[in-house]
């Protein structure tokens, strides 16, 4: 497995894998919203172009990668266009139909195995080199485009039909009697397996892979259920599925199986103390991502006989430890990240990166592109600090969901002393768009793609815009507010009067402040990590939280109380730099003021 790691200074620390904990060192005032994600294959245009010039095209969200990339102006796109034959290293394996798109177009040389040293020094002689995910990519070239070779839909049938293939070979015990076999023993009493037909199966996560996942397993006869707090319930309707909320899922279900994306919220979602809350004898699949089990937690309910078997083709590490019990369990049947890998779904997906390198080569603009250009360089650096602000938002008030019908109606109002004609919204909504869908799906969101990953995920976003008649238009926007209706919040105090959850923030000094939540007012920085919570307004309140957070060493960096009428209920808003552990979070709650309270990643 290869890893280029280039450390020659003219490189740009740009990007790395998401096993790594480093971040980009270049200090870049660009928002987030530039930022790659996702490096399984990069090109590198031409050693002569300049950072500024690189378009960043990227699939989906899937090696998360730290990296920020300067908005293009449709000059750069030019400048694109205007590259010489390009030369393309192929490092790892690809497609064949779409080795020949590339042949088409330049010049191809496919070098596999290469170490990271070899690796390292040939890129510098080449335009371009597609990688898949097993070549870490840890600094970027000036001038890169950069794809992503997965999560195509030829990967959703491939990802889902290993799924099926999984639970059906687990419950018929297939890779512990092949062995056996093969060991020259016949163990007919040993390998009794388990049917399918009638059983429960709890699908968590109710996305393109789960809802293929589900769709199947309908058809072998399973009760299936699901869990998705942000899916919307007709589309599960439309496939017989009743959605469930997590407990109830993992409770009642006979076979478990996972399709949620590794999110802040999701990671090691699988821990003691949910599988103690499972059926004993239950049975587990994941085809997602191995960071949403607590893998020592999966252990320990394996030997304690809660989880009867487990089928795993993701993990937290890969390859996985040699010597890791779980891999080495005789109650686990296990593939290497395989979900992906069948001859359609790479041919597939070969053809379609291919023929959108070659489109970017060409200087065309992808859908996938990271830093796609559309908004003026003026309108982008005036609009920076509210697009900040409204991805932010969005990433807020999607956190406080827990349920209800799925996200289907959001509205976003943007206060503006501005002339209509004077802000376009377009860059904002797309902010939006991106905040609420990327920490609960694997899709990757950009301006170019935003509307429609909003409508293919059943979002409806509707804007107004209220002129404030009596402020400056010296800024472009006053302030903007996010609401979504027809859900339940963790945070009962996040609802407004018109029952939704509702949010609002600005721009102050630069920095994005929610100002708004519920019916409450509150004034708190959007950095780092947020704690809300709303106690009954009486003296004692800030000391108390404040001690318990630095019993457990929490920096807090902004705090703010607001309240509607004195001495009755308040909601305290504390920025926090670091995470408080669960035992703090517990003794939060255990404040007898304290009526409810959430912590929020921004
Ligand atoms: N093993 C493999 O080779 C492959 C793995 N995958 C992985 O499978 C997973 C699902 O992929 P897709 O279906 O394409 O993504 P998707 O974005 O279409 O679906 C994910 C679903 O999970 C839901 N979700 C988010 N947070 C949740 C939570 N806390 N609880 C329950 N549901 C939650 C979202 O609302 C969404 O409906 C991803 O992690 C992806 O990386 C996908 C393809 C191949
Ligand atoms: O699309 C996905 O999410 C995958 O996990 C596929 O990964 P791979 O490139 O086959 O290692």
């Amino acid at each position: 497995m290869a890893s280029a790691s280039c450390t020659k200074p003219t490189f740009i620390p740009a990007f790395t894998s998401a096993s790594s904990s480093s971040k980009s060192s270049s200090k870049s005032s660009f928002p987030s919203f530039l930022k790659s994600t996702s490096i399984p294959i990069s090109l590198k245009l031409s050693n002569s172009y300049n950072f500024q010039r690189s378009l960043v095209v990227n699939y989906a969200l899937k090696t998360t990668v730290s990296s920020q990339f300067p908005v293009l102006t449709s000059k750069d796109l030019e400048s694109l266009s205007s590259a010489s034959t390009p030369t393309i290293l192929v490092s790892e394996k690809l497609g064949g139909a779409g080795l020949e798109v590339l042949r088409s177009f330049g010049k191809v040389e496919c070098l596999y195995d290469l170490s990271p040293e070899e690796l390292c020094s040939k890129i510098s002689s080449f335009d371009a080199l597609i990688v898949r995910s097993g070549t870490k990519v840890t600094r970027q070239p000036p001038s890169l485009v950069v794809l992503s070779l997965m999560h195509q839909q030829a990967n959703t049938v491939a990802a889902a039909e290993h799924g099926i293939a999984l639970l059906t070979a687990m419950s018929r015990n297939v890779a512990q009697a092949d062995a056996s076999i093969k060991a020259g023993k016949w163990q007919r009493n040993k390998y009794v397996g388990v049917s399918l037909v009638g059983k429960t199966l709890a699908v968590m996560g109710f996305g393109k892979v789960g809802s293929e996942v589900a769709r199947r397993a309908k058809g072998i006869g399973m009760n299936v259920i699901a869990h998705d707090p942000y899916a919307p319930s007709d589309r599960a309707r439309a496939v017989g599925v009743d959605l469930v909320s997590f407990d109830q899922a993992i409770s009642t279900a006979d076979f478990i199986s996972l399709h949620m994306p590794l999110t802040p919220t999701t990671s090691k979602v699988f821990n003691d103390d949910t599988f103690s809350k499972m059926k004993k004898g239950v049975r587990l699949i994941n085809v997602a991502r191995g960071g949403v089990i607590d893998e020592d937690a999966l252990v320990r309910a394996l030997e304690s006989g809660i989880v009867a078997q487990a089928a795993l083709d993701v993990f937290t590490e890969e390859p996985p430890p040699k010597e890791s019990k779980l891999v080495q369990h005789e109650n686990v049947t296990v593939t290497p990240h395989l979900g992906a890998s069948t001859k359609e779904a790479q041919e597939g997906v070969a053809i379609e990166i291919a023929e959108a390198v070659v489109g970017a080569l060409k200087g065309e603009l992808s859908a996938t592109a990271v830093n796609a250009p559309m908004v003026a360089p003026e309108v982008m650096s005036e609009l920076a600090p509210y697009v900040v602000l409204a991805e932010k938002l969005g990433r807020l008030a999607v956190q406080l969901v827990t349920g209800g019908n799925g996200i289907k109606f959001v509205k976003v109002v943007y206060r503006s002393a501005r002339d209509p004609d004077d802000l376009d919204t377009r860059l904002l909504r797309a902010m939006i768009i991106k905040g609420i869908i990327e920490p609960i799906s694997a899709s990757f969101v950009n301006l170019v793609n935003a509307d429609f990953t909003a409508k293919q995920k059943g979002l409806h976003i509707i804007e107004e815009r209220i002129a404030m008649v009596d402020s400056s238009p010296e800024f472009p926007v006053h302030s903007i507010q996010v609401q979504i209706s027809n859900v339940d919040s963790k945070f009962a105090s996040a609802i407004s009067e018109n029952s939704q959850i509702s949010i609002e923030g600005k721009v102050k000094y630069g920095m994005p402040h929610l100002t708004c939540m519920g019916s409450f007012g509150v004034d708190v920085s959007l950095e780092g990590n947020l704690l809300l919570c709303r106690q009954v307004d009486q003296p004692g309140m800030i000391g108390r939280v404040g001690n318990l957070l630095a019993e457990n060493n929490v920096n807090v960096s902004f705090m703010s109380v607001g309240r509607t009428v004195g001495r009755t209920k308040a909601i305290m808003a504390i920025g926090v730099d670091e995470e408080p552990d669960c035992i703090a979070l517990r003794k939060i709650g255990d404040v007898p003021a304290i009526e409810e309270f959430v912590f929020l990643k921004l």
